[in-house]
C-alpha cells in the first residue's frame, strides 16, 4: 500500500496545572490528556526519489515550518530512509487553539510513514522522536488517554468514561510560547493526583492569564459558562463544557454568536489514529 489517508485527533486538557520549572526554561506541567472524535486528516503517499514535500497544507504555515513536513525529515534521517512522501494535510482543528492540531499532526506522520516505509521504529522510539518536535508530540504518538508530568512527556495512560463537549473557538490565535512567558503564570501549584482531580481539584493556570490578554476569549467564556462549566484548553484560545448528550451540545451552537466556530464532540480513551493503524496488514520487506 503506497497511500494512507489517517485521523490526527485533537485533544484536551482536563486540566492543567505548572509545578515547577526544569533549568532550561520549560515549565513542569501536571495535566489530564483526552483525544476528541474530531481531527485533522492526512494523506501520505510515498515516493522512491527521497524528496519530501507537502501538497496542500494549513493556511498560512509555510512547507518547511509545517509540523508535518519536519516529522517526516526527521524520520527519514533518523531511519536512514531512501523513501520520500507526499503529504496532504486537510485542516479541521483551529490552529493556535490549544487543540494539539500541529502536535497530532506530527505524530500521524512518524507513525503513518514508520508503517508506509517500514522503518520498524518503536513507539517508545517514536515519542522520543516526537519529543524533539514539541512536547506535546508525545501523547499523540502513544494514542491514550493519559495523566501527564514532566514537560508532558511522562505519561501514565488513564481510562475515563468517554463523554460529549461542545468546544469553542473565539477566533483568536493564542501563541503557546508568549503565554508560557508571562509573569502572571502561577508556577507552583502543589502536586495533585488523579483522585484529588476527581474530587474536584484542578483548574488551567493559563485560563486568567489568557481572559486578561484576549478580551475576546474571556467574551466567550462568560458565554459558555450560561450552559455548563466552562474550562480552556492547553495555552488557550479554545474552551470545552461538559454536555450530557450530542444533541444539548447541537441546541447550544444554534446559539452561538457568527464570529466564533464551534463543534460537539465525544472524548476518546484510545485515539482514532492508533484504532485505524491497527486495522492495517502488516507490511513486509
Ligand atoms: C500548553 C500545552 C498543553 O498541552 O499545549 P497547547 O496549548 O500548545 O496545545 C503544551 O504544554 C504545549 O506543548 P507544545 O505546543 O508541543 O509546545 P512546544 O512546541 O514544545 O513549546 C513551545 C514553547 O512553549 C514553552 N513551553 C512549552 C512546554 C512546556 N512544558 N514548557 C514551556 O515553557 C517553551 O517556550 C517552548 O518554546
Ligand atoms: N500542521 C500544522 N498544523 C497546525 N499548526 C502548525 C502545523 N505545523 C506547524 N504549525 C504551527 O504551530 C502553531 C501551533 O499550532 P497548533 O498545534 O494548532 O496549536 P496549539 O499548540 O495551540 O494546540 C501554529 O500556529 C503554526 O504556526
Amino acid at each position: 500500500m503506497q497511500t494512507l489517508t489517517l485521523p490526527a485527533p485533537a485533544k484536551l486538557n482536563l486540566f492543567l496545572h505548572i509545578t515547577g520549572r526544569r533549568a532550561d526554561g520549560y515549565h513542569l506541567l501536571q495535566t489530564l490528556f483526552v483525544f476528541l472524535d474530531f481531527g485533522d486528516e492526512i494523506t501520505l503517499s510515498v515516493r522512491d526519489d527521497r524528496v519530501i514535500q507537502r501538497s496542500v497544507g494549513a493556511v498560512g504555515v509555510p512547507e518547511a515550518a509545517d509540523l508535518t513536513v519536519r516529522a517526516a525529515r526527521l524520520l527519514q534521517q533518523v531511519a536512514g530512509c531512501s523513501l520520500g512522501a507526499d503529504i496532504q494535510v486537510l485542516k479541521r482543528i483551529p490552529m493556535g487553539g490549544g487543540l494539539g492540531g500541529g502536535s497530532s499532526d506530527a505524530a500521524t506522520v512518524l507513525l503513518g510513514l514508520n508503517y508506509l516505509w517500514r522503518c520498524g521504529l518503536s513507539t517508545d522510539e517514536l515519542a522520543v522522536l516526537g519529543l524533539r518536535l514539541g512536547a506535546d508530540v508525545p501523547v499523540f504518538v502513544r494514542g491514550h488517554a493519559a495523566w501527564a508530568e514532566g514537560v508532558g512527556e511522562q505519561l501514565t495512560p488513564v481510562s475515563l468514561p468517554d463523554a460529549w463537549y461542545v468546544v469553542i473557538h473565539p477566533g483568536v490565535h493564542v501563541p503557546t510560547a508568549e503565554l508560557f512567558s508571562d509573569s502572571g503564570l502561577t508556577r507552583d501549584c502543589p502536586p495533585i493526583t488523579l483522585a484529588t482531580f476527581h474530587a474536584g481539584l484542578g483548574r488551567n493556570v493559563f485560563q486568567p492569564v489568557v481572559e486578561k490578554r484576549y478580551p475576546e476569549v474571556a467574551t466567550a467564556l462568560r458565554w459558555l459558562s450560561r450552559y455548563s462549566n466552562a474550562v480552556l484548553t492547553g495555552s488557550g484560545s479554545c474552551l470545552f463544557a461538559s454536555i450530557e448528550s450530542k444533541q444539548d451540545g447541537e441546541i447550544i451552537l444554534q446559539n452561538l454568536p457568527d464570529q466564533w466556530f464551534g463543534f460537539v464532540a465525544s472524548s476518546v480513551n484510545t485515539s482514532p489514529l492508533q484504532r485505524k493503524l491497527l486495522t492495517l496488514p502488516a507490511l513486509h520487506n
